[in-house]
């Protein structure tokens, strides 16, 4: 069985955070490790506060994991500010994990700021340069980008400016656009389409972290960018089929029902 580690905000709701990143390693027949980064006070309607996890703990966790464990692939969520984003891409320098996925993650499904705006030139400096894949939303790559996108062109040309920022890969998901579900991959060279039917559904909580996680476990297990990037849309898209309604806001995605047990 091959490890994975997610570097992430706790959720305690469960939706969202290396909660979401757990339950997908395991459903997708991974060994799931989490380092902390901060801790969300926060359910499917709101956030209520955050604490971010000291430096020091922040980096013991990953030396404990990396000291011990062979980790095949890292995902990084929500890093809340300036100190853990420079605490982490040091730590990923040094312990080079062949796969590191990083979700960029700044605000979350019911509103609620996750990460600090004065870390976003942190952001770029030190951990874009470093990851595997970047899979920023619409709102994160016109922040990241600084341009406005509408159309499927639109994210192209963010994808290959945020690739010349040092991304090997880049992500562009299209689920804050209208229509199908639409992400787009951009490796370097090749552009890869990705589009799933729209769910009607107001329980999206997690989507973002399911997917990378999702393809984190699928990068661990071997498979190339544009195969780990499509099953994990499979995946997702079931996710969010069988999404829970859990709580007066947006419910959850669904780890467990049959589609996963049949796969
Ligand atoms: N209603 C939906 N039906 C099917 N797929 C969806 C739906 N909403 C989002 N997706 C897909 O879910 C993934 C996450 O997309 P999105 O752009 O919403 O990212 P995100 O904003 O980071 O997610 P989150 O909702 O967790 O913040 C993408 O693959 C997107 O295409
Ligand atoms: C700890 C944590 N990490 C990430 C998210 C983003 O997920 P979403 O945008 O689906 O709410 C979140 N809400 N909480």
């Amino acid at each position: 069985m091959k490890n994975c580690l997610t570097i992430a905000g706790s959720d305690c709701s469960g939706g969202a955070g290396i909660q979401a990143d757990l339950k997908t390693f395991s459903a997708l027949g991974t060994f799931g490790m989490s380092v902390v980064s901060a801790v969300v006070a926060e359910n499917t309607s709101r956030v209520i506060s955050i604490q971010d996890i000291d430096v020091k703990i922040l980096e013991d966790q990953i030396d404990a994991v990396f000291e011990d464990i062979e980790v095949a692939a890292v995902k990084v969520g929500m890093l809340p500010g300036i100190e853990s984003m420079r605490a982490v891409a040091a730590k990923l320098r040094e312990y080079r994990p062949p796969v590191i996925v990083m979700d960029p993650v700044m605000v979350a499904t019911g509103g609620g700021n996750l990460m600090n705006p004065e870390a976003l030139g942190t952001l770029k400096k030190e951990l874009i340069p470093v990851v595997t894949l970047l899979t920023p939303n619409i709102p994160e790559v016109e922040i990241i980008a600084g341009t406005g996108i509408r159309t499927q062109e639109d994210m192209k040309a963010a994808a290959v400016e945020i690739h010349r920022m040092g991304a090997q890969n880049v992500l562009i998901k299209g689920g804050h656009l209208e229509g199908e579900a639409y992400d787009l991959l951009y490796d370097g060279v090749n552009f890869y389409s990705f589009s799933a039917e729209r769910i009607d559904t107001k329980n999206t909580h997690g989507t973002g972290c399911t997917l990378s996680s999702a393809i984190t476990a699928n990068l661990a297990k071997g498979m190339d960018m544009p195969s780990a990037v499509a099953e994990a849309k499979r995946y997702l898209t079931e996710a969010i089929r069988h999404g829970l309604a859990i709580g007066k806001g947006h419910g959850p995605t669904n780890h467990f029902h049959e589609f996963y047990r049949m796969n």
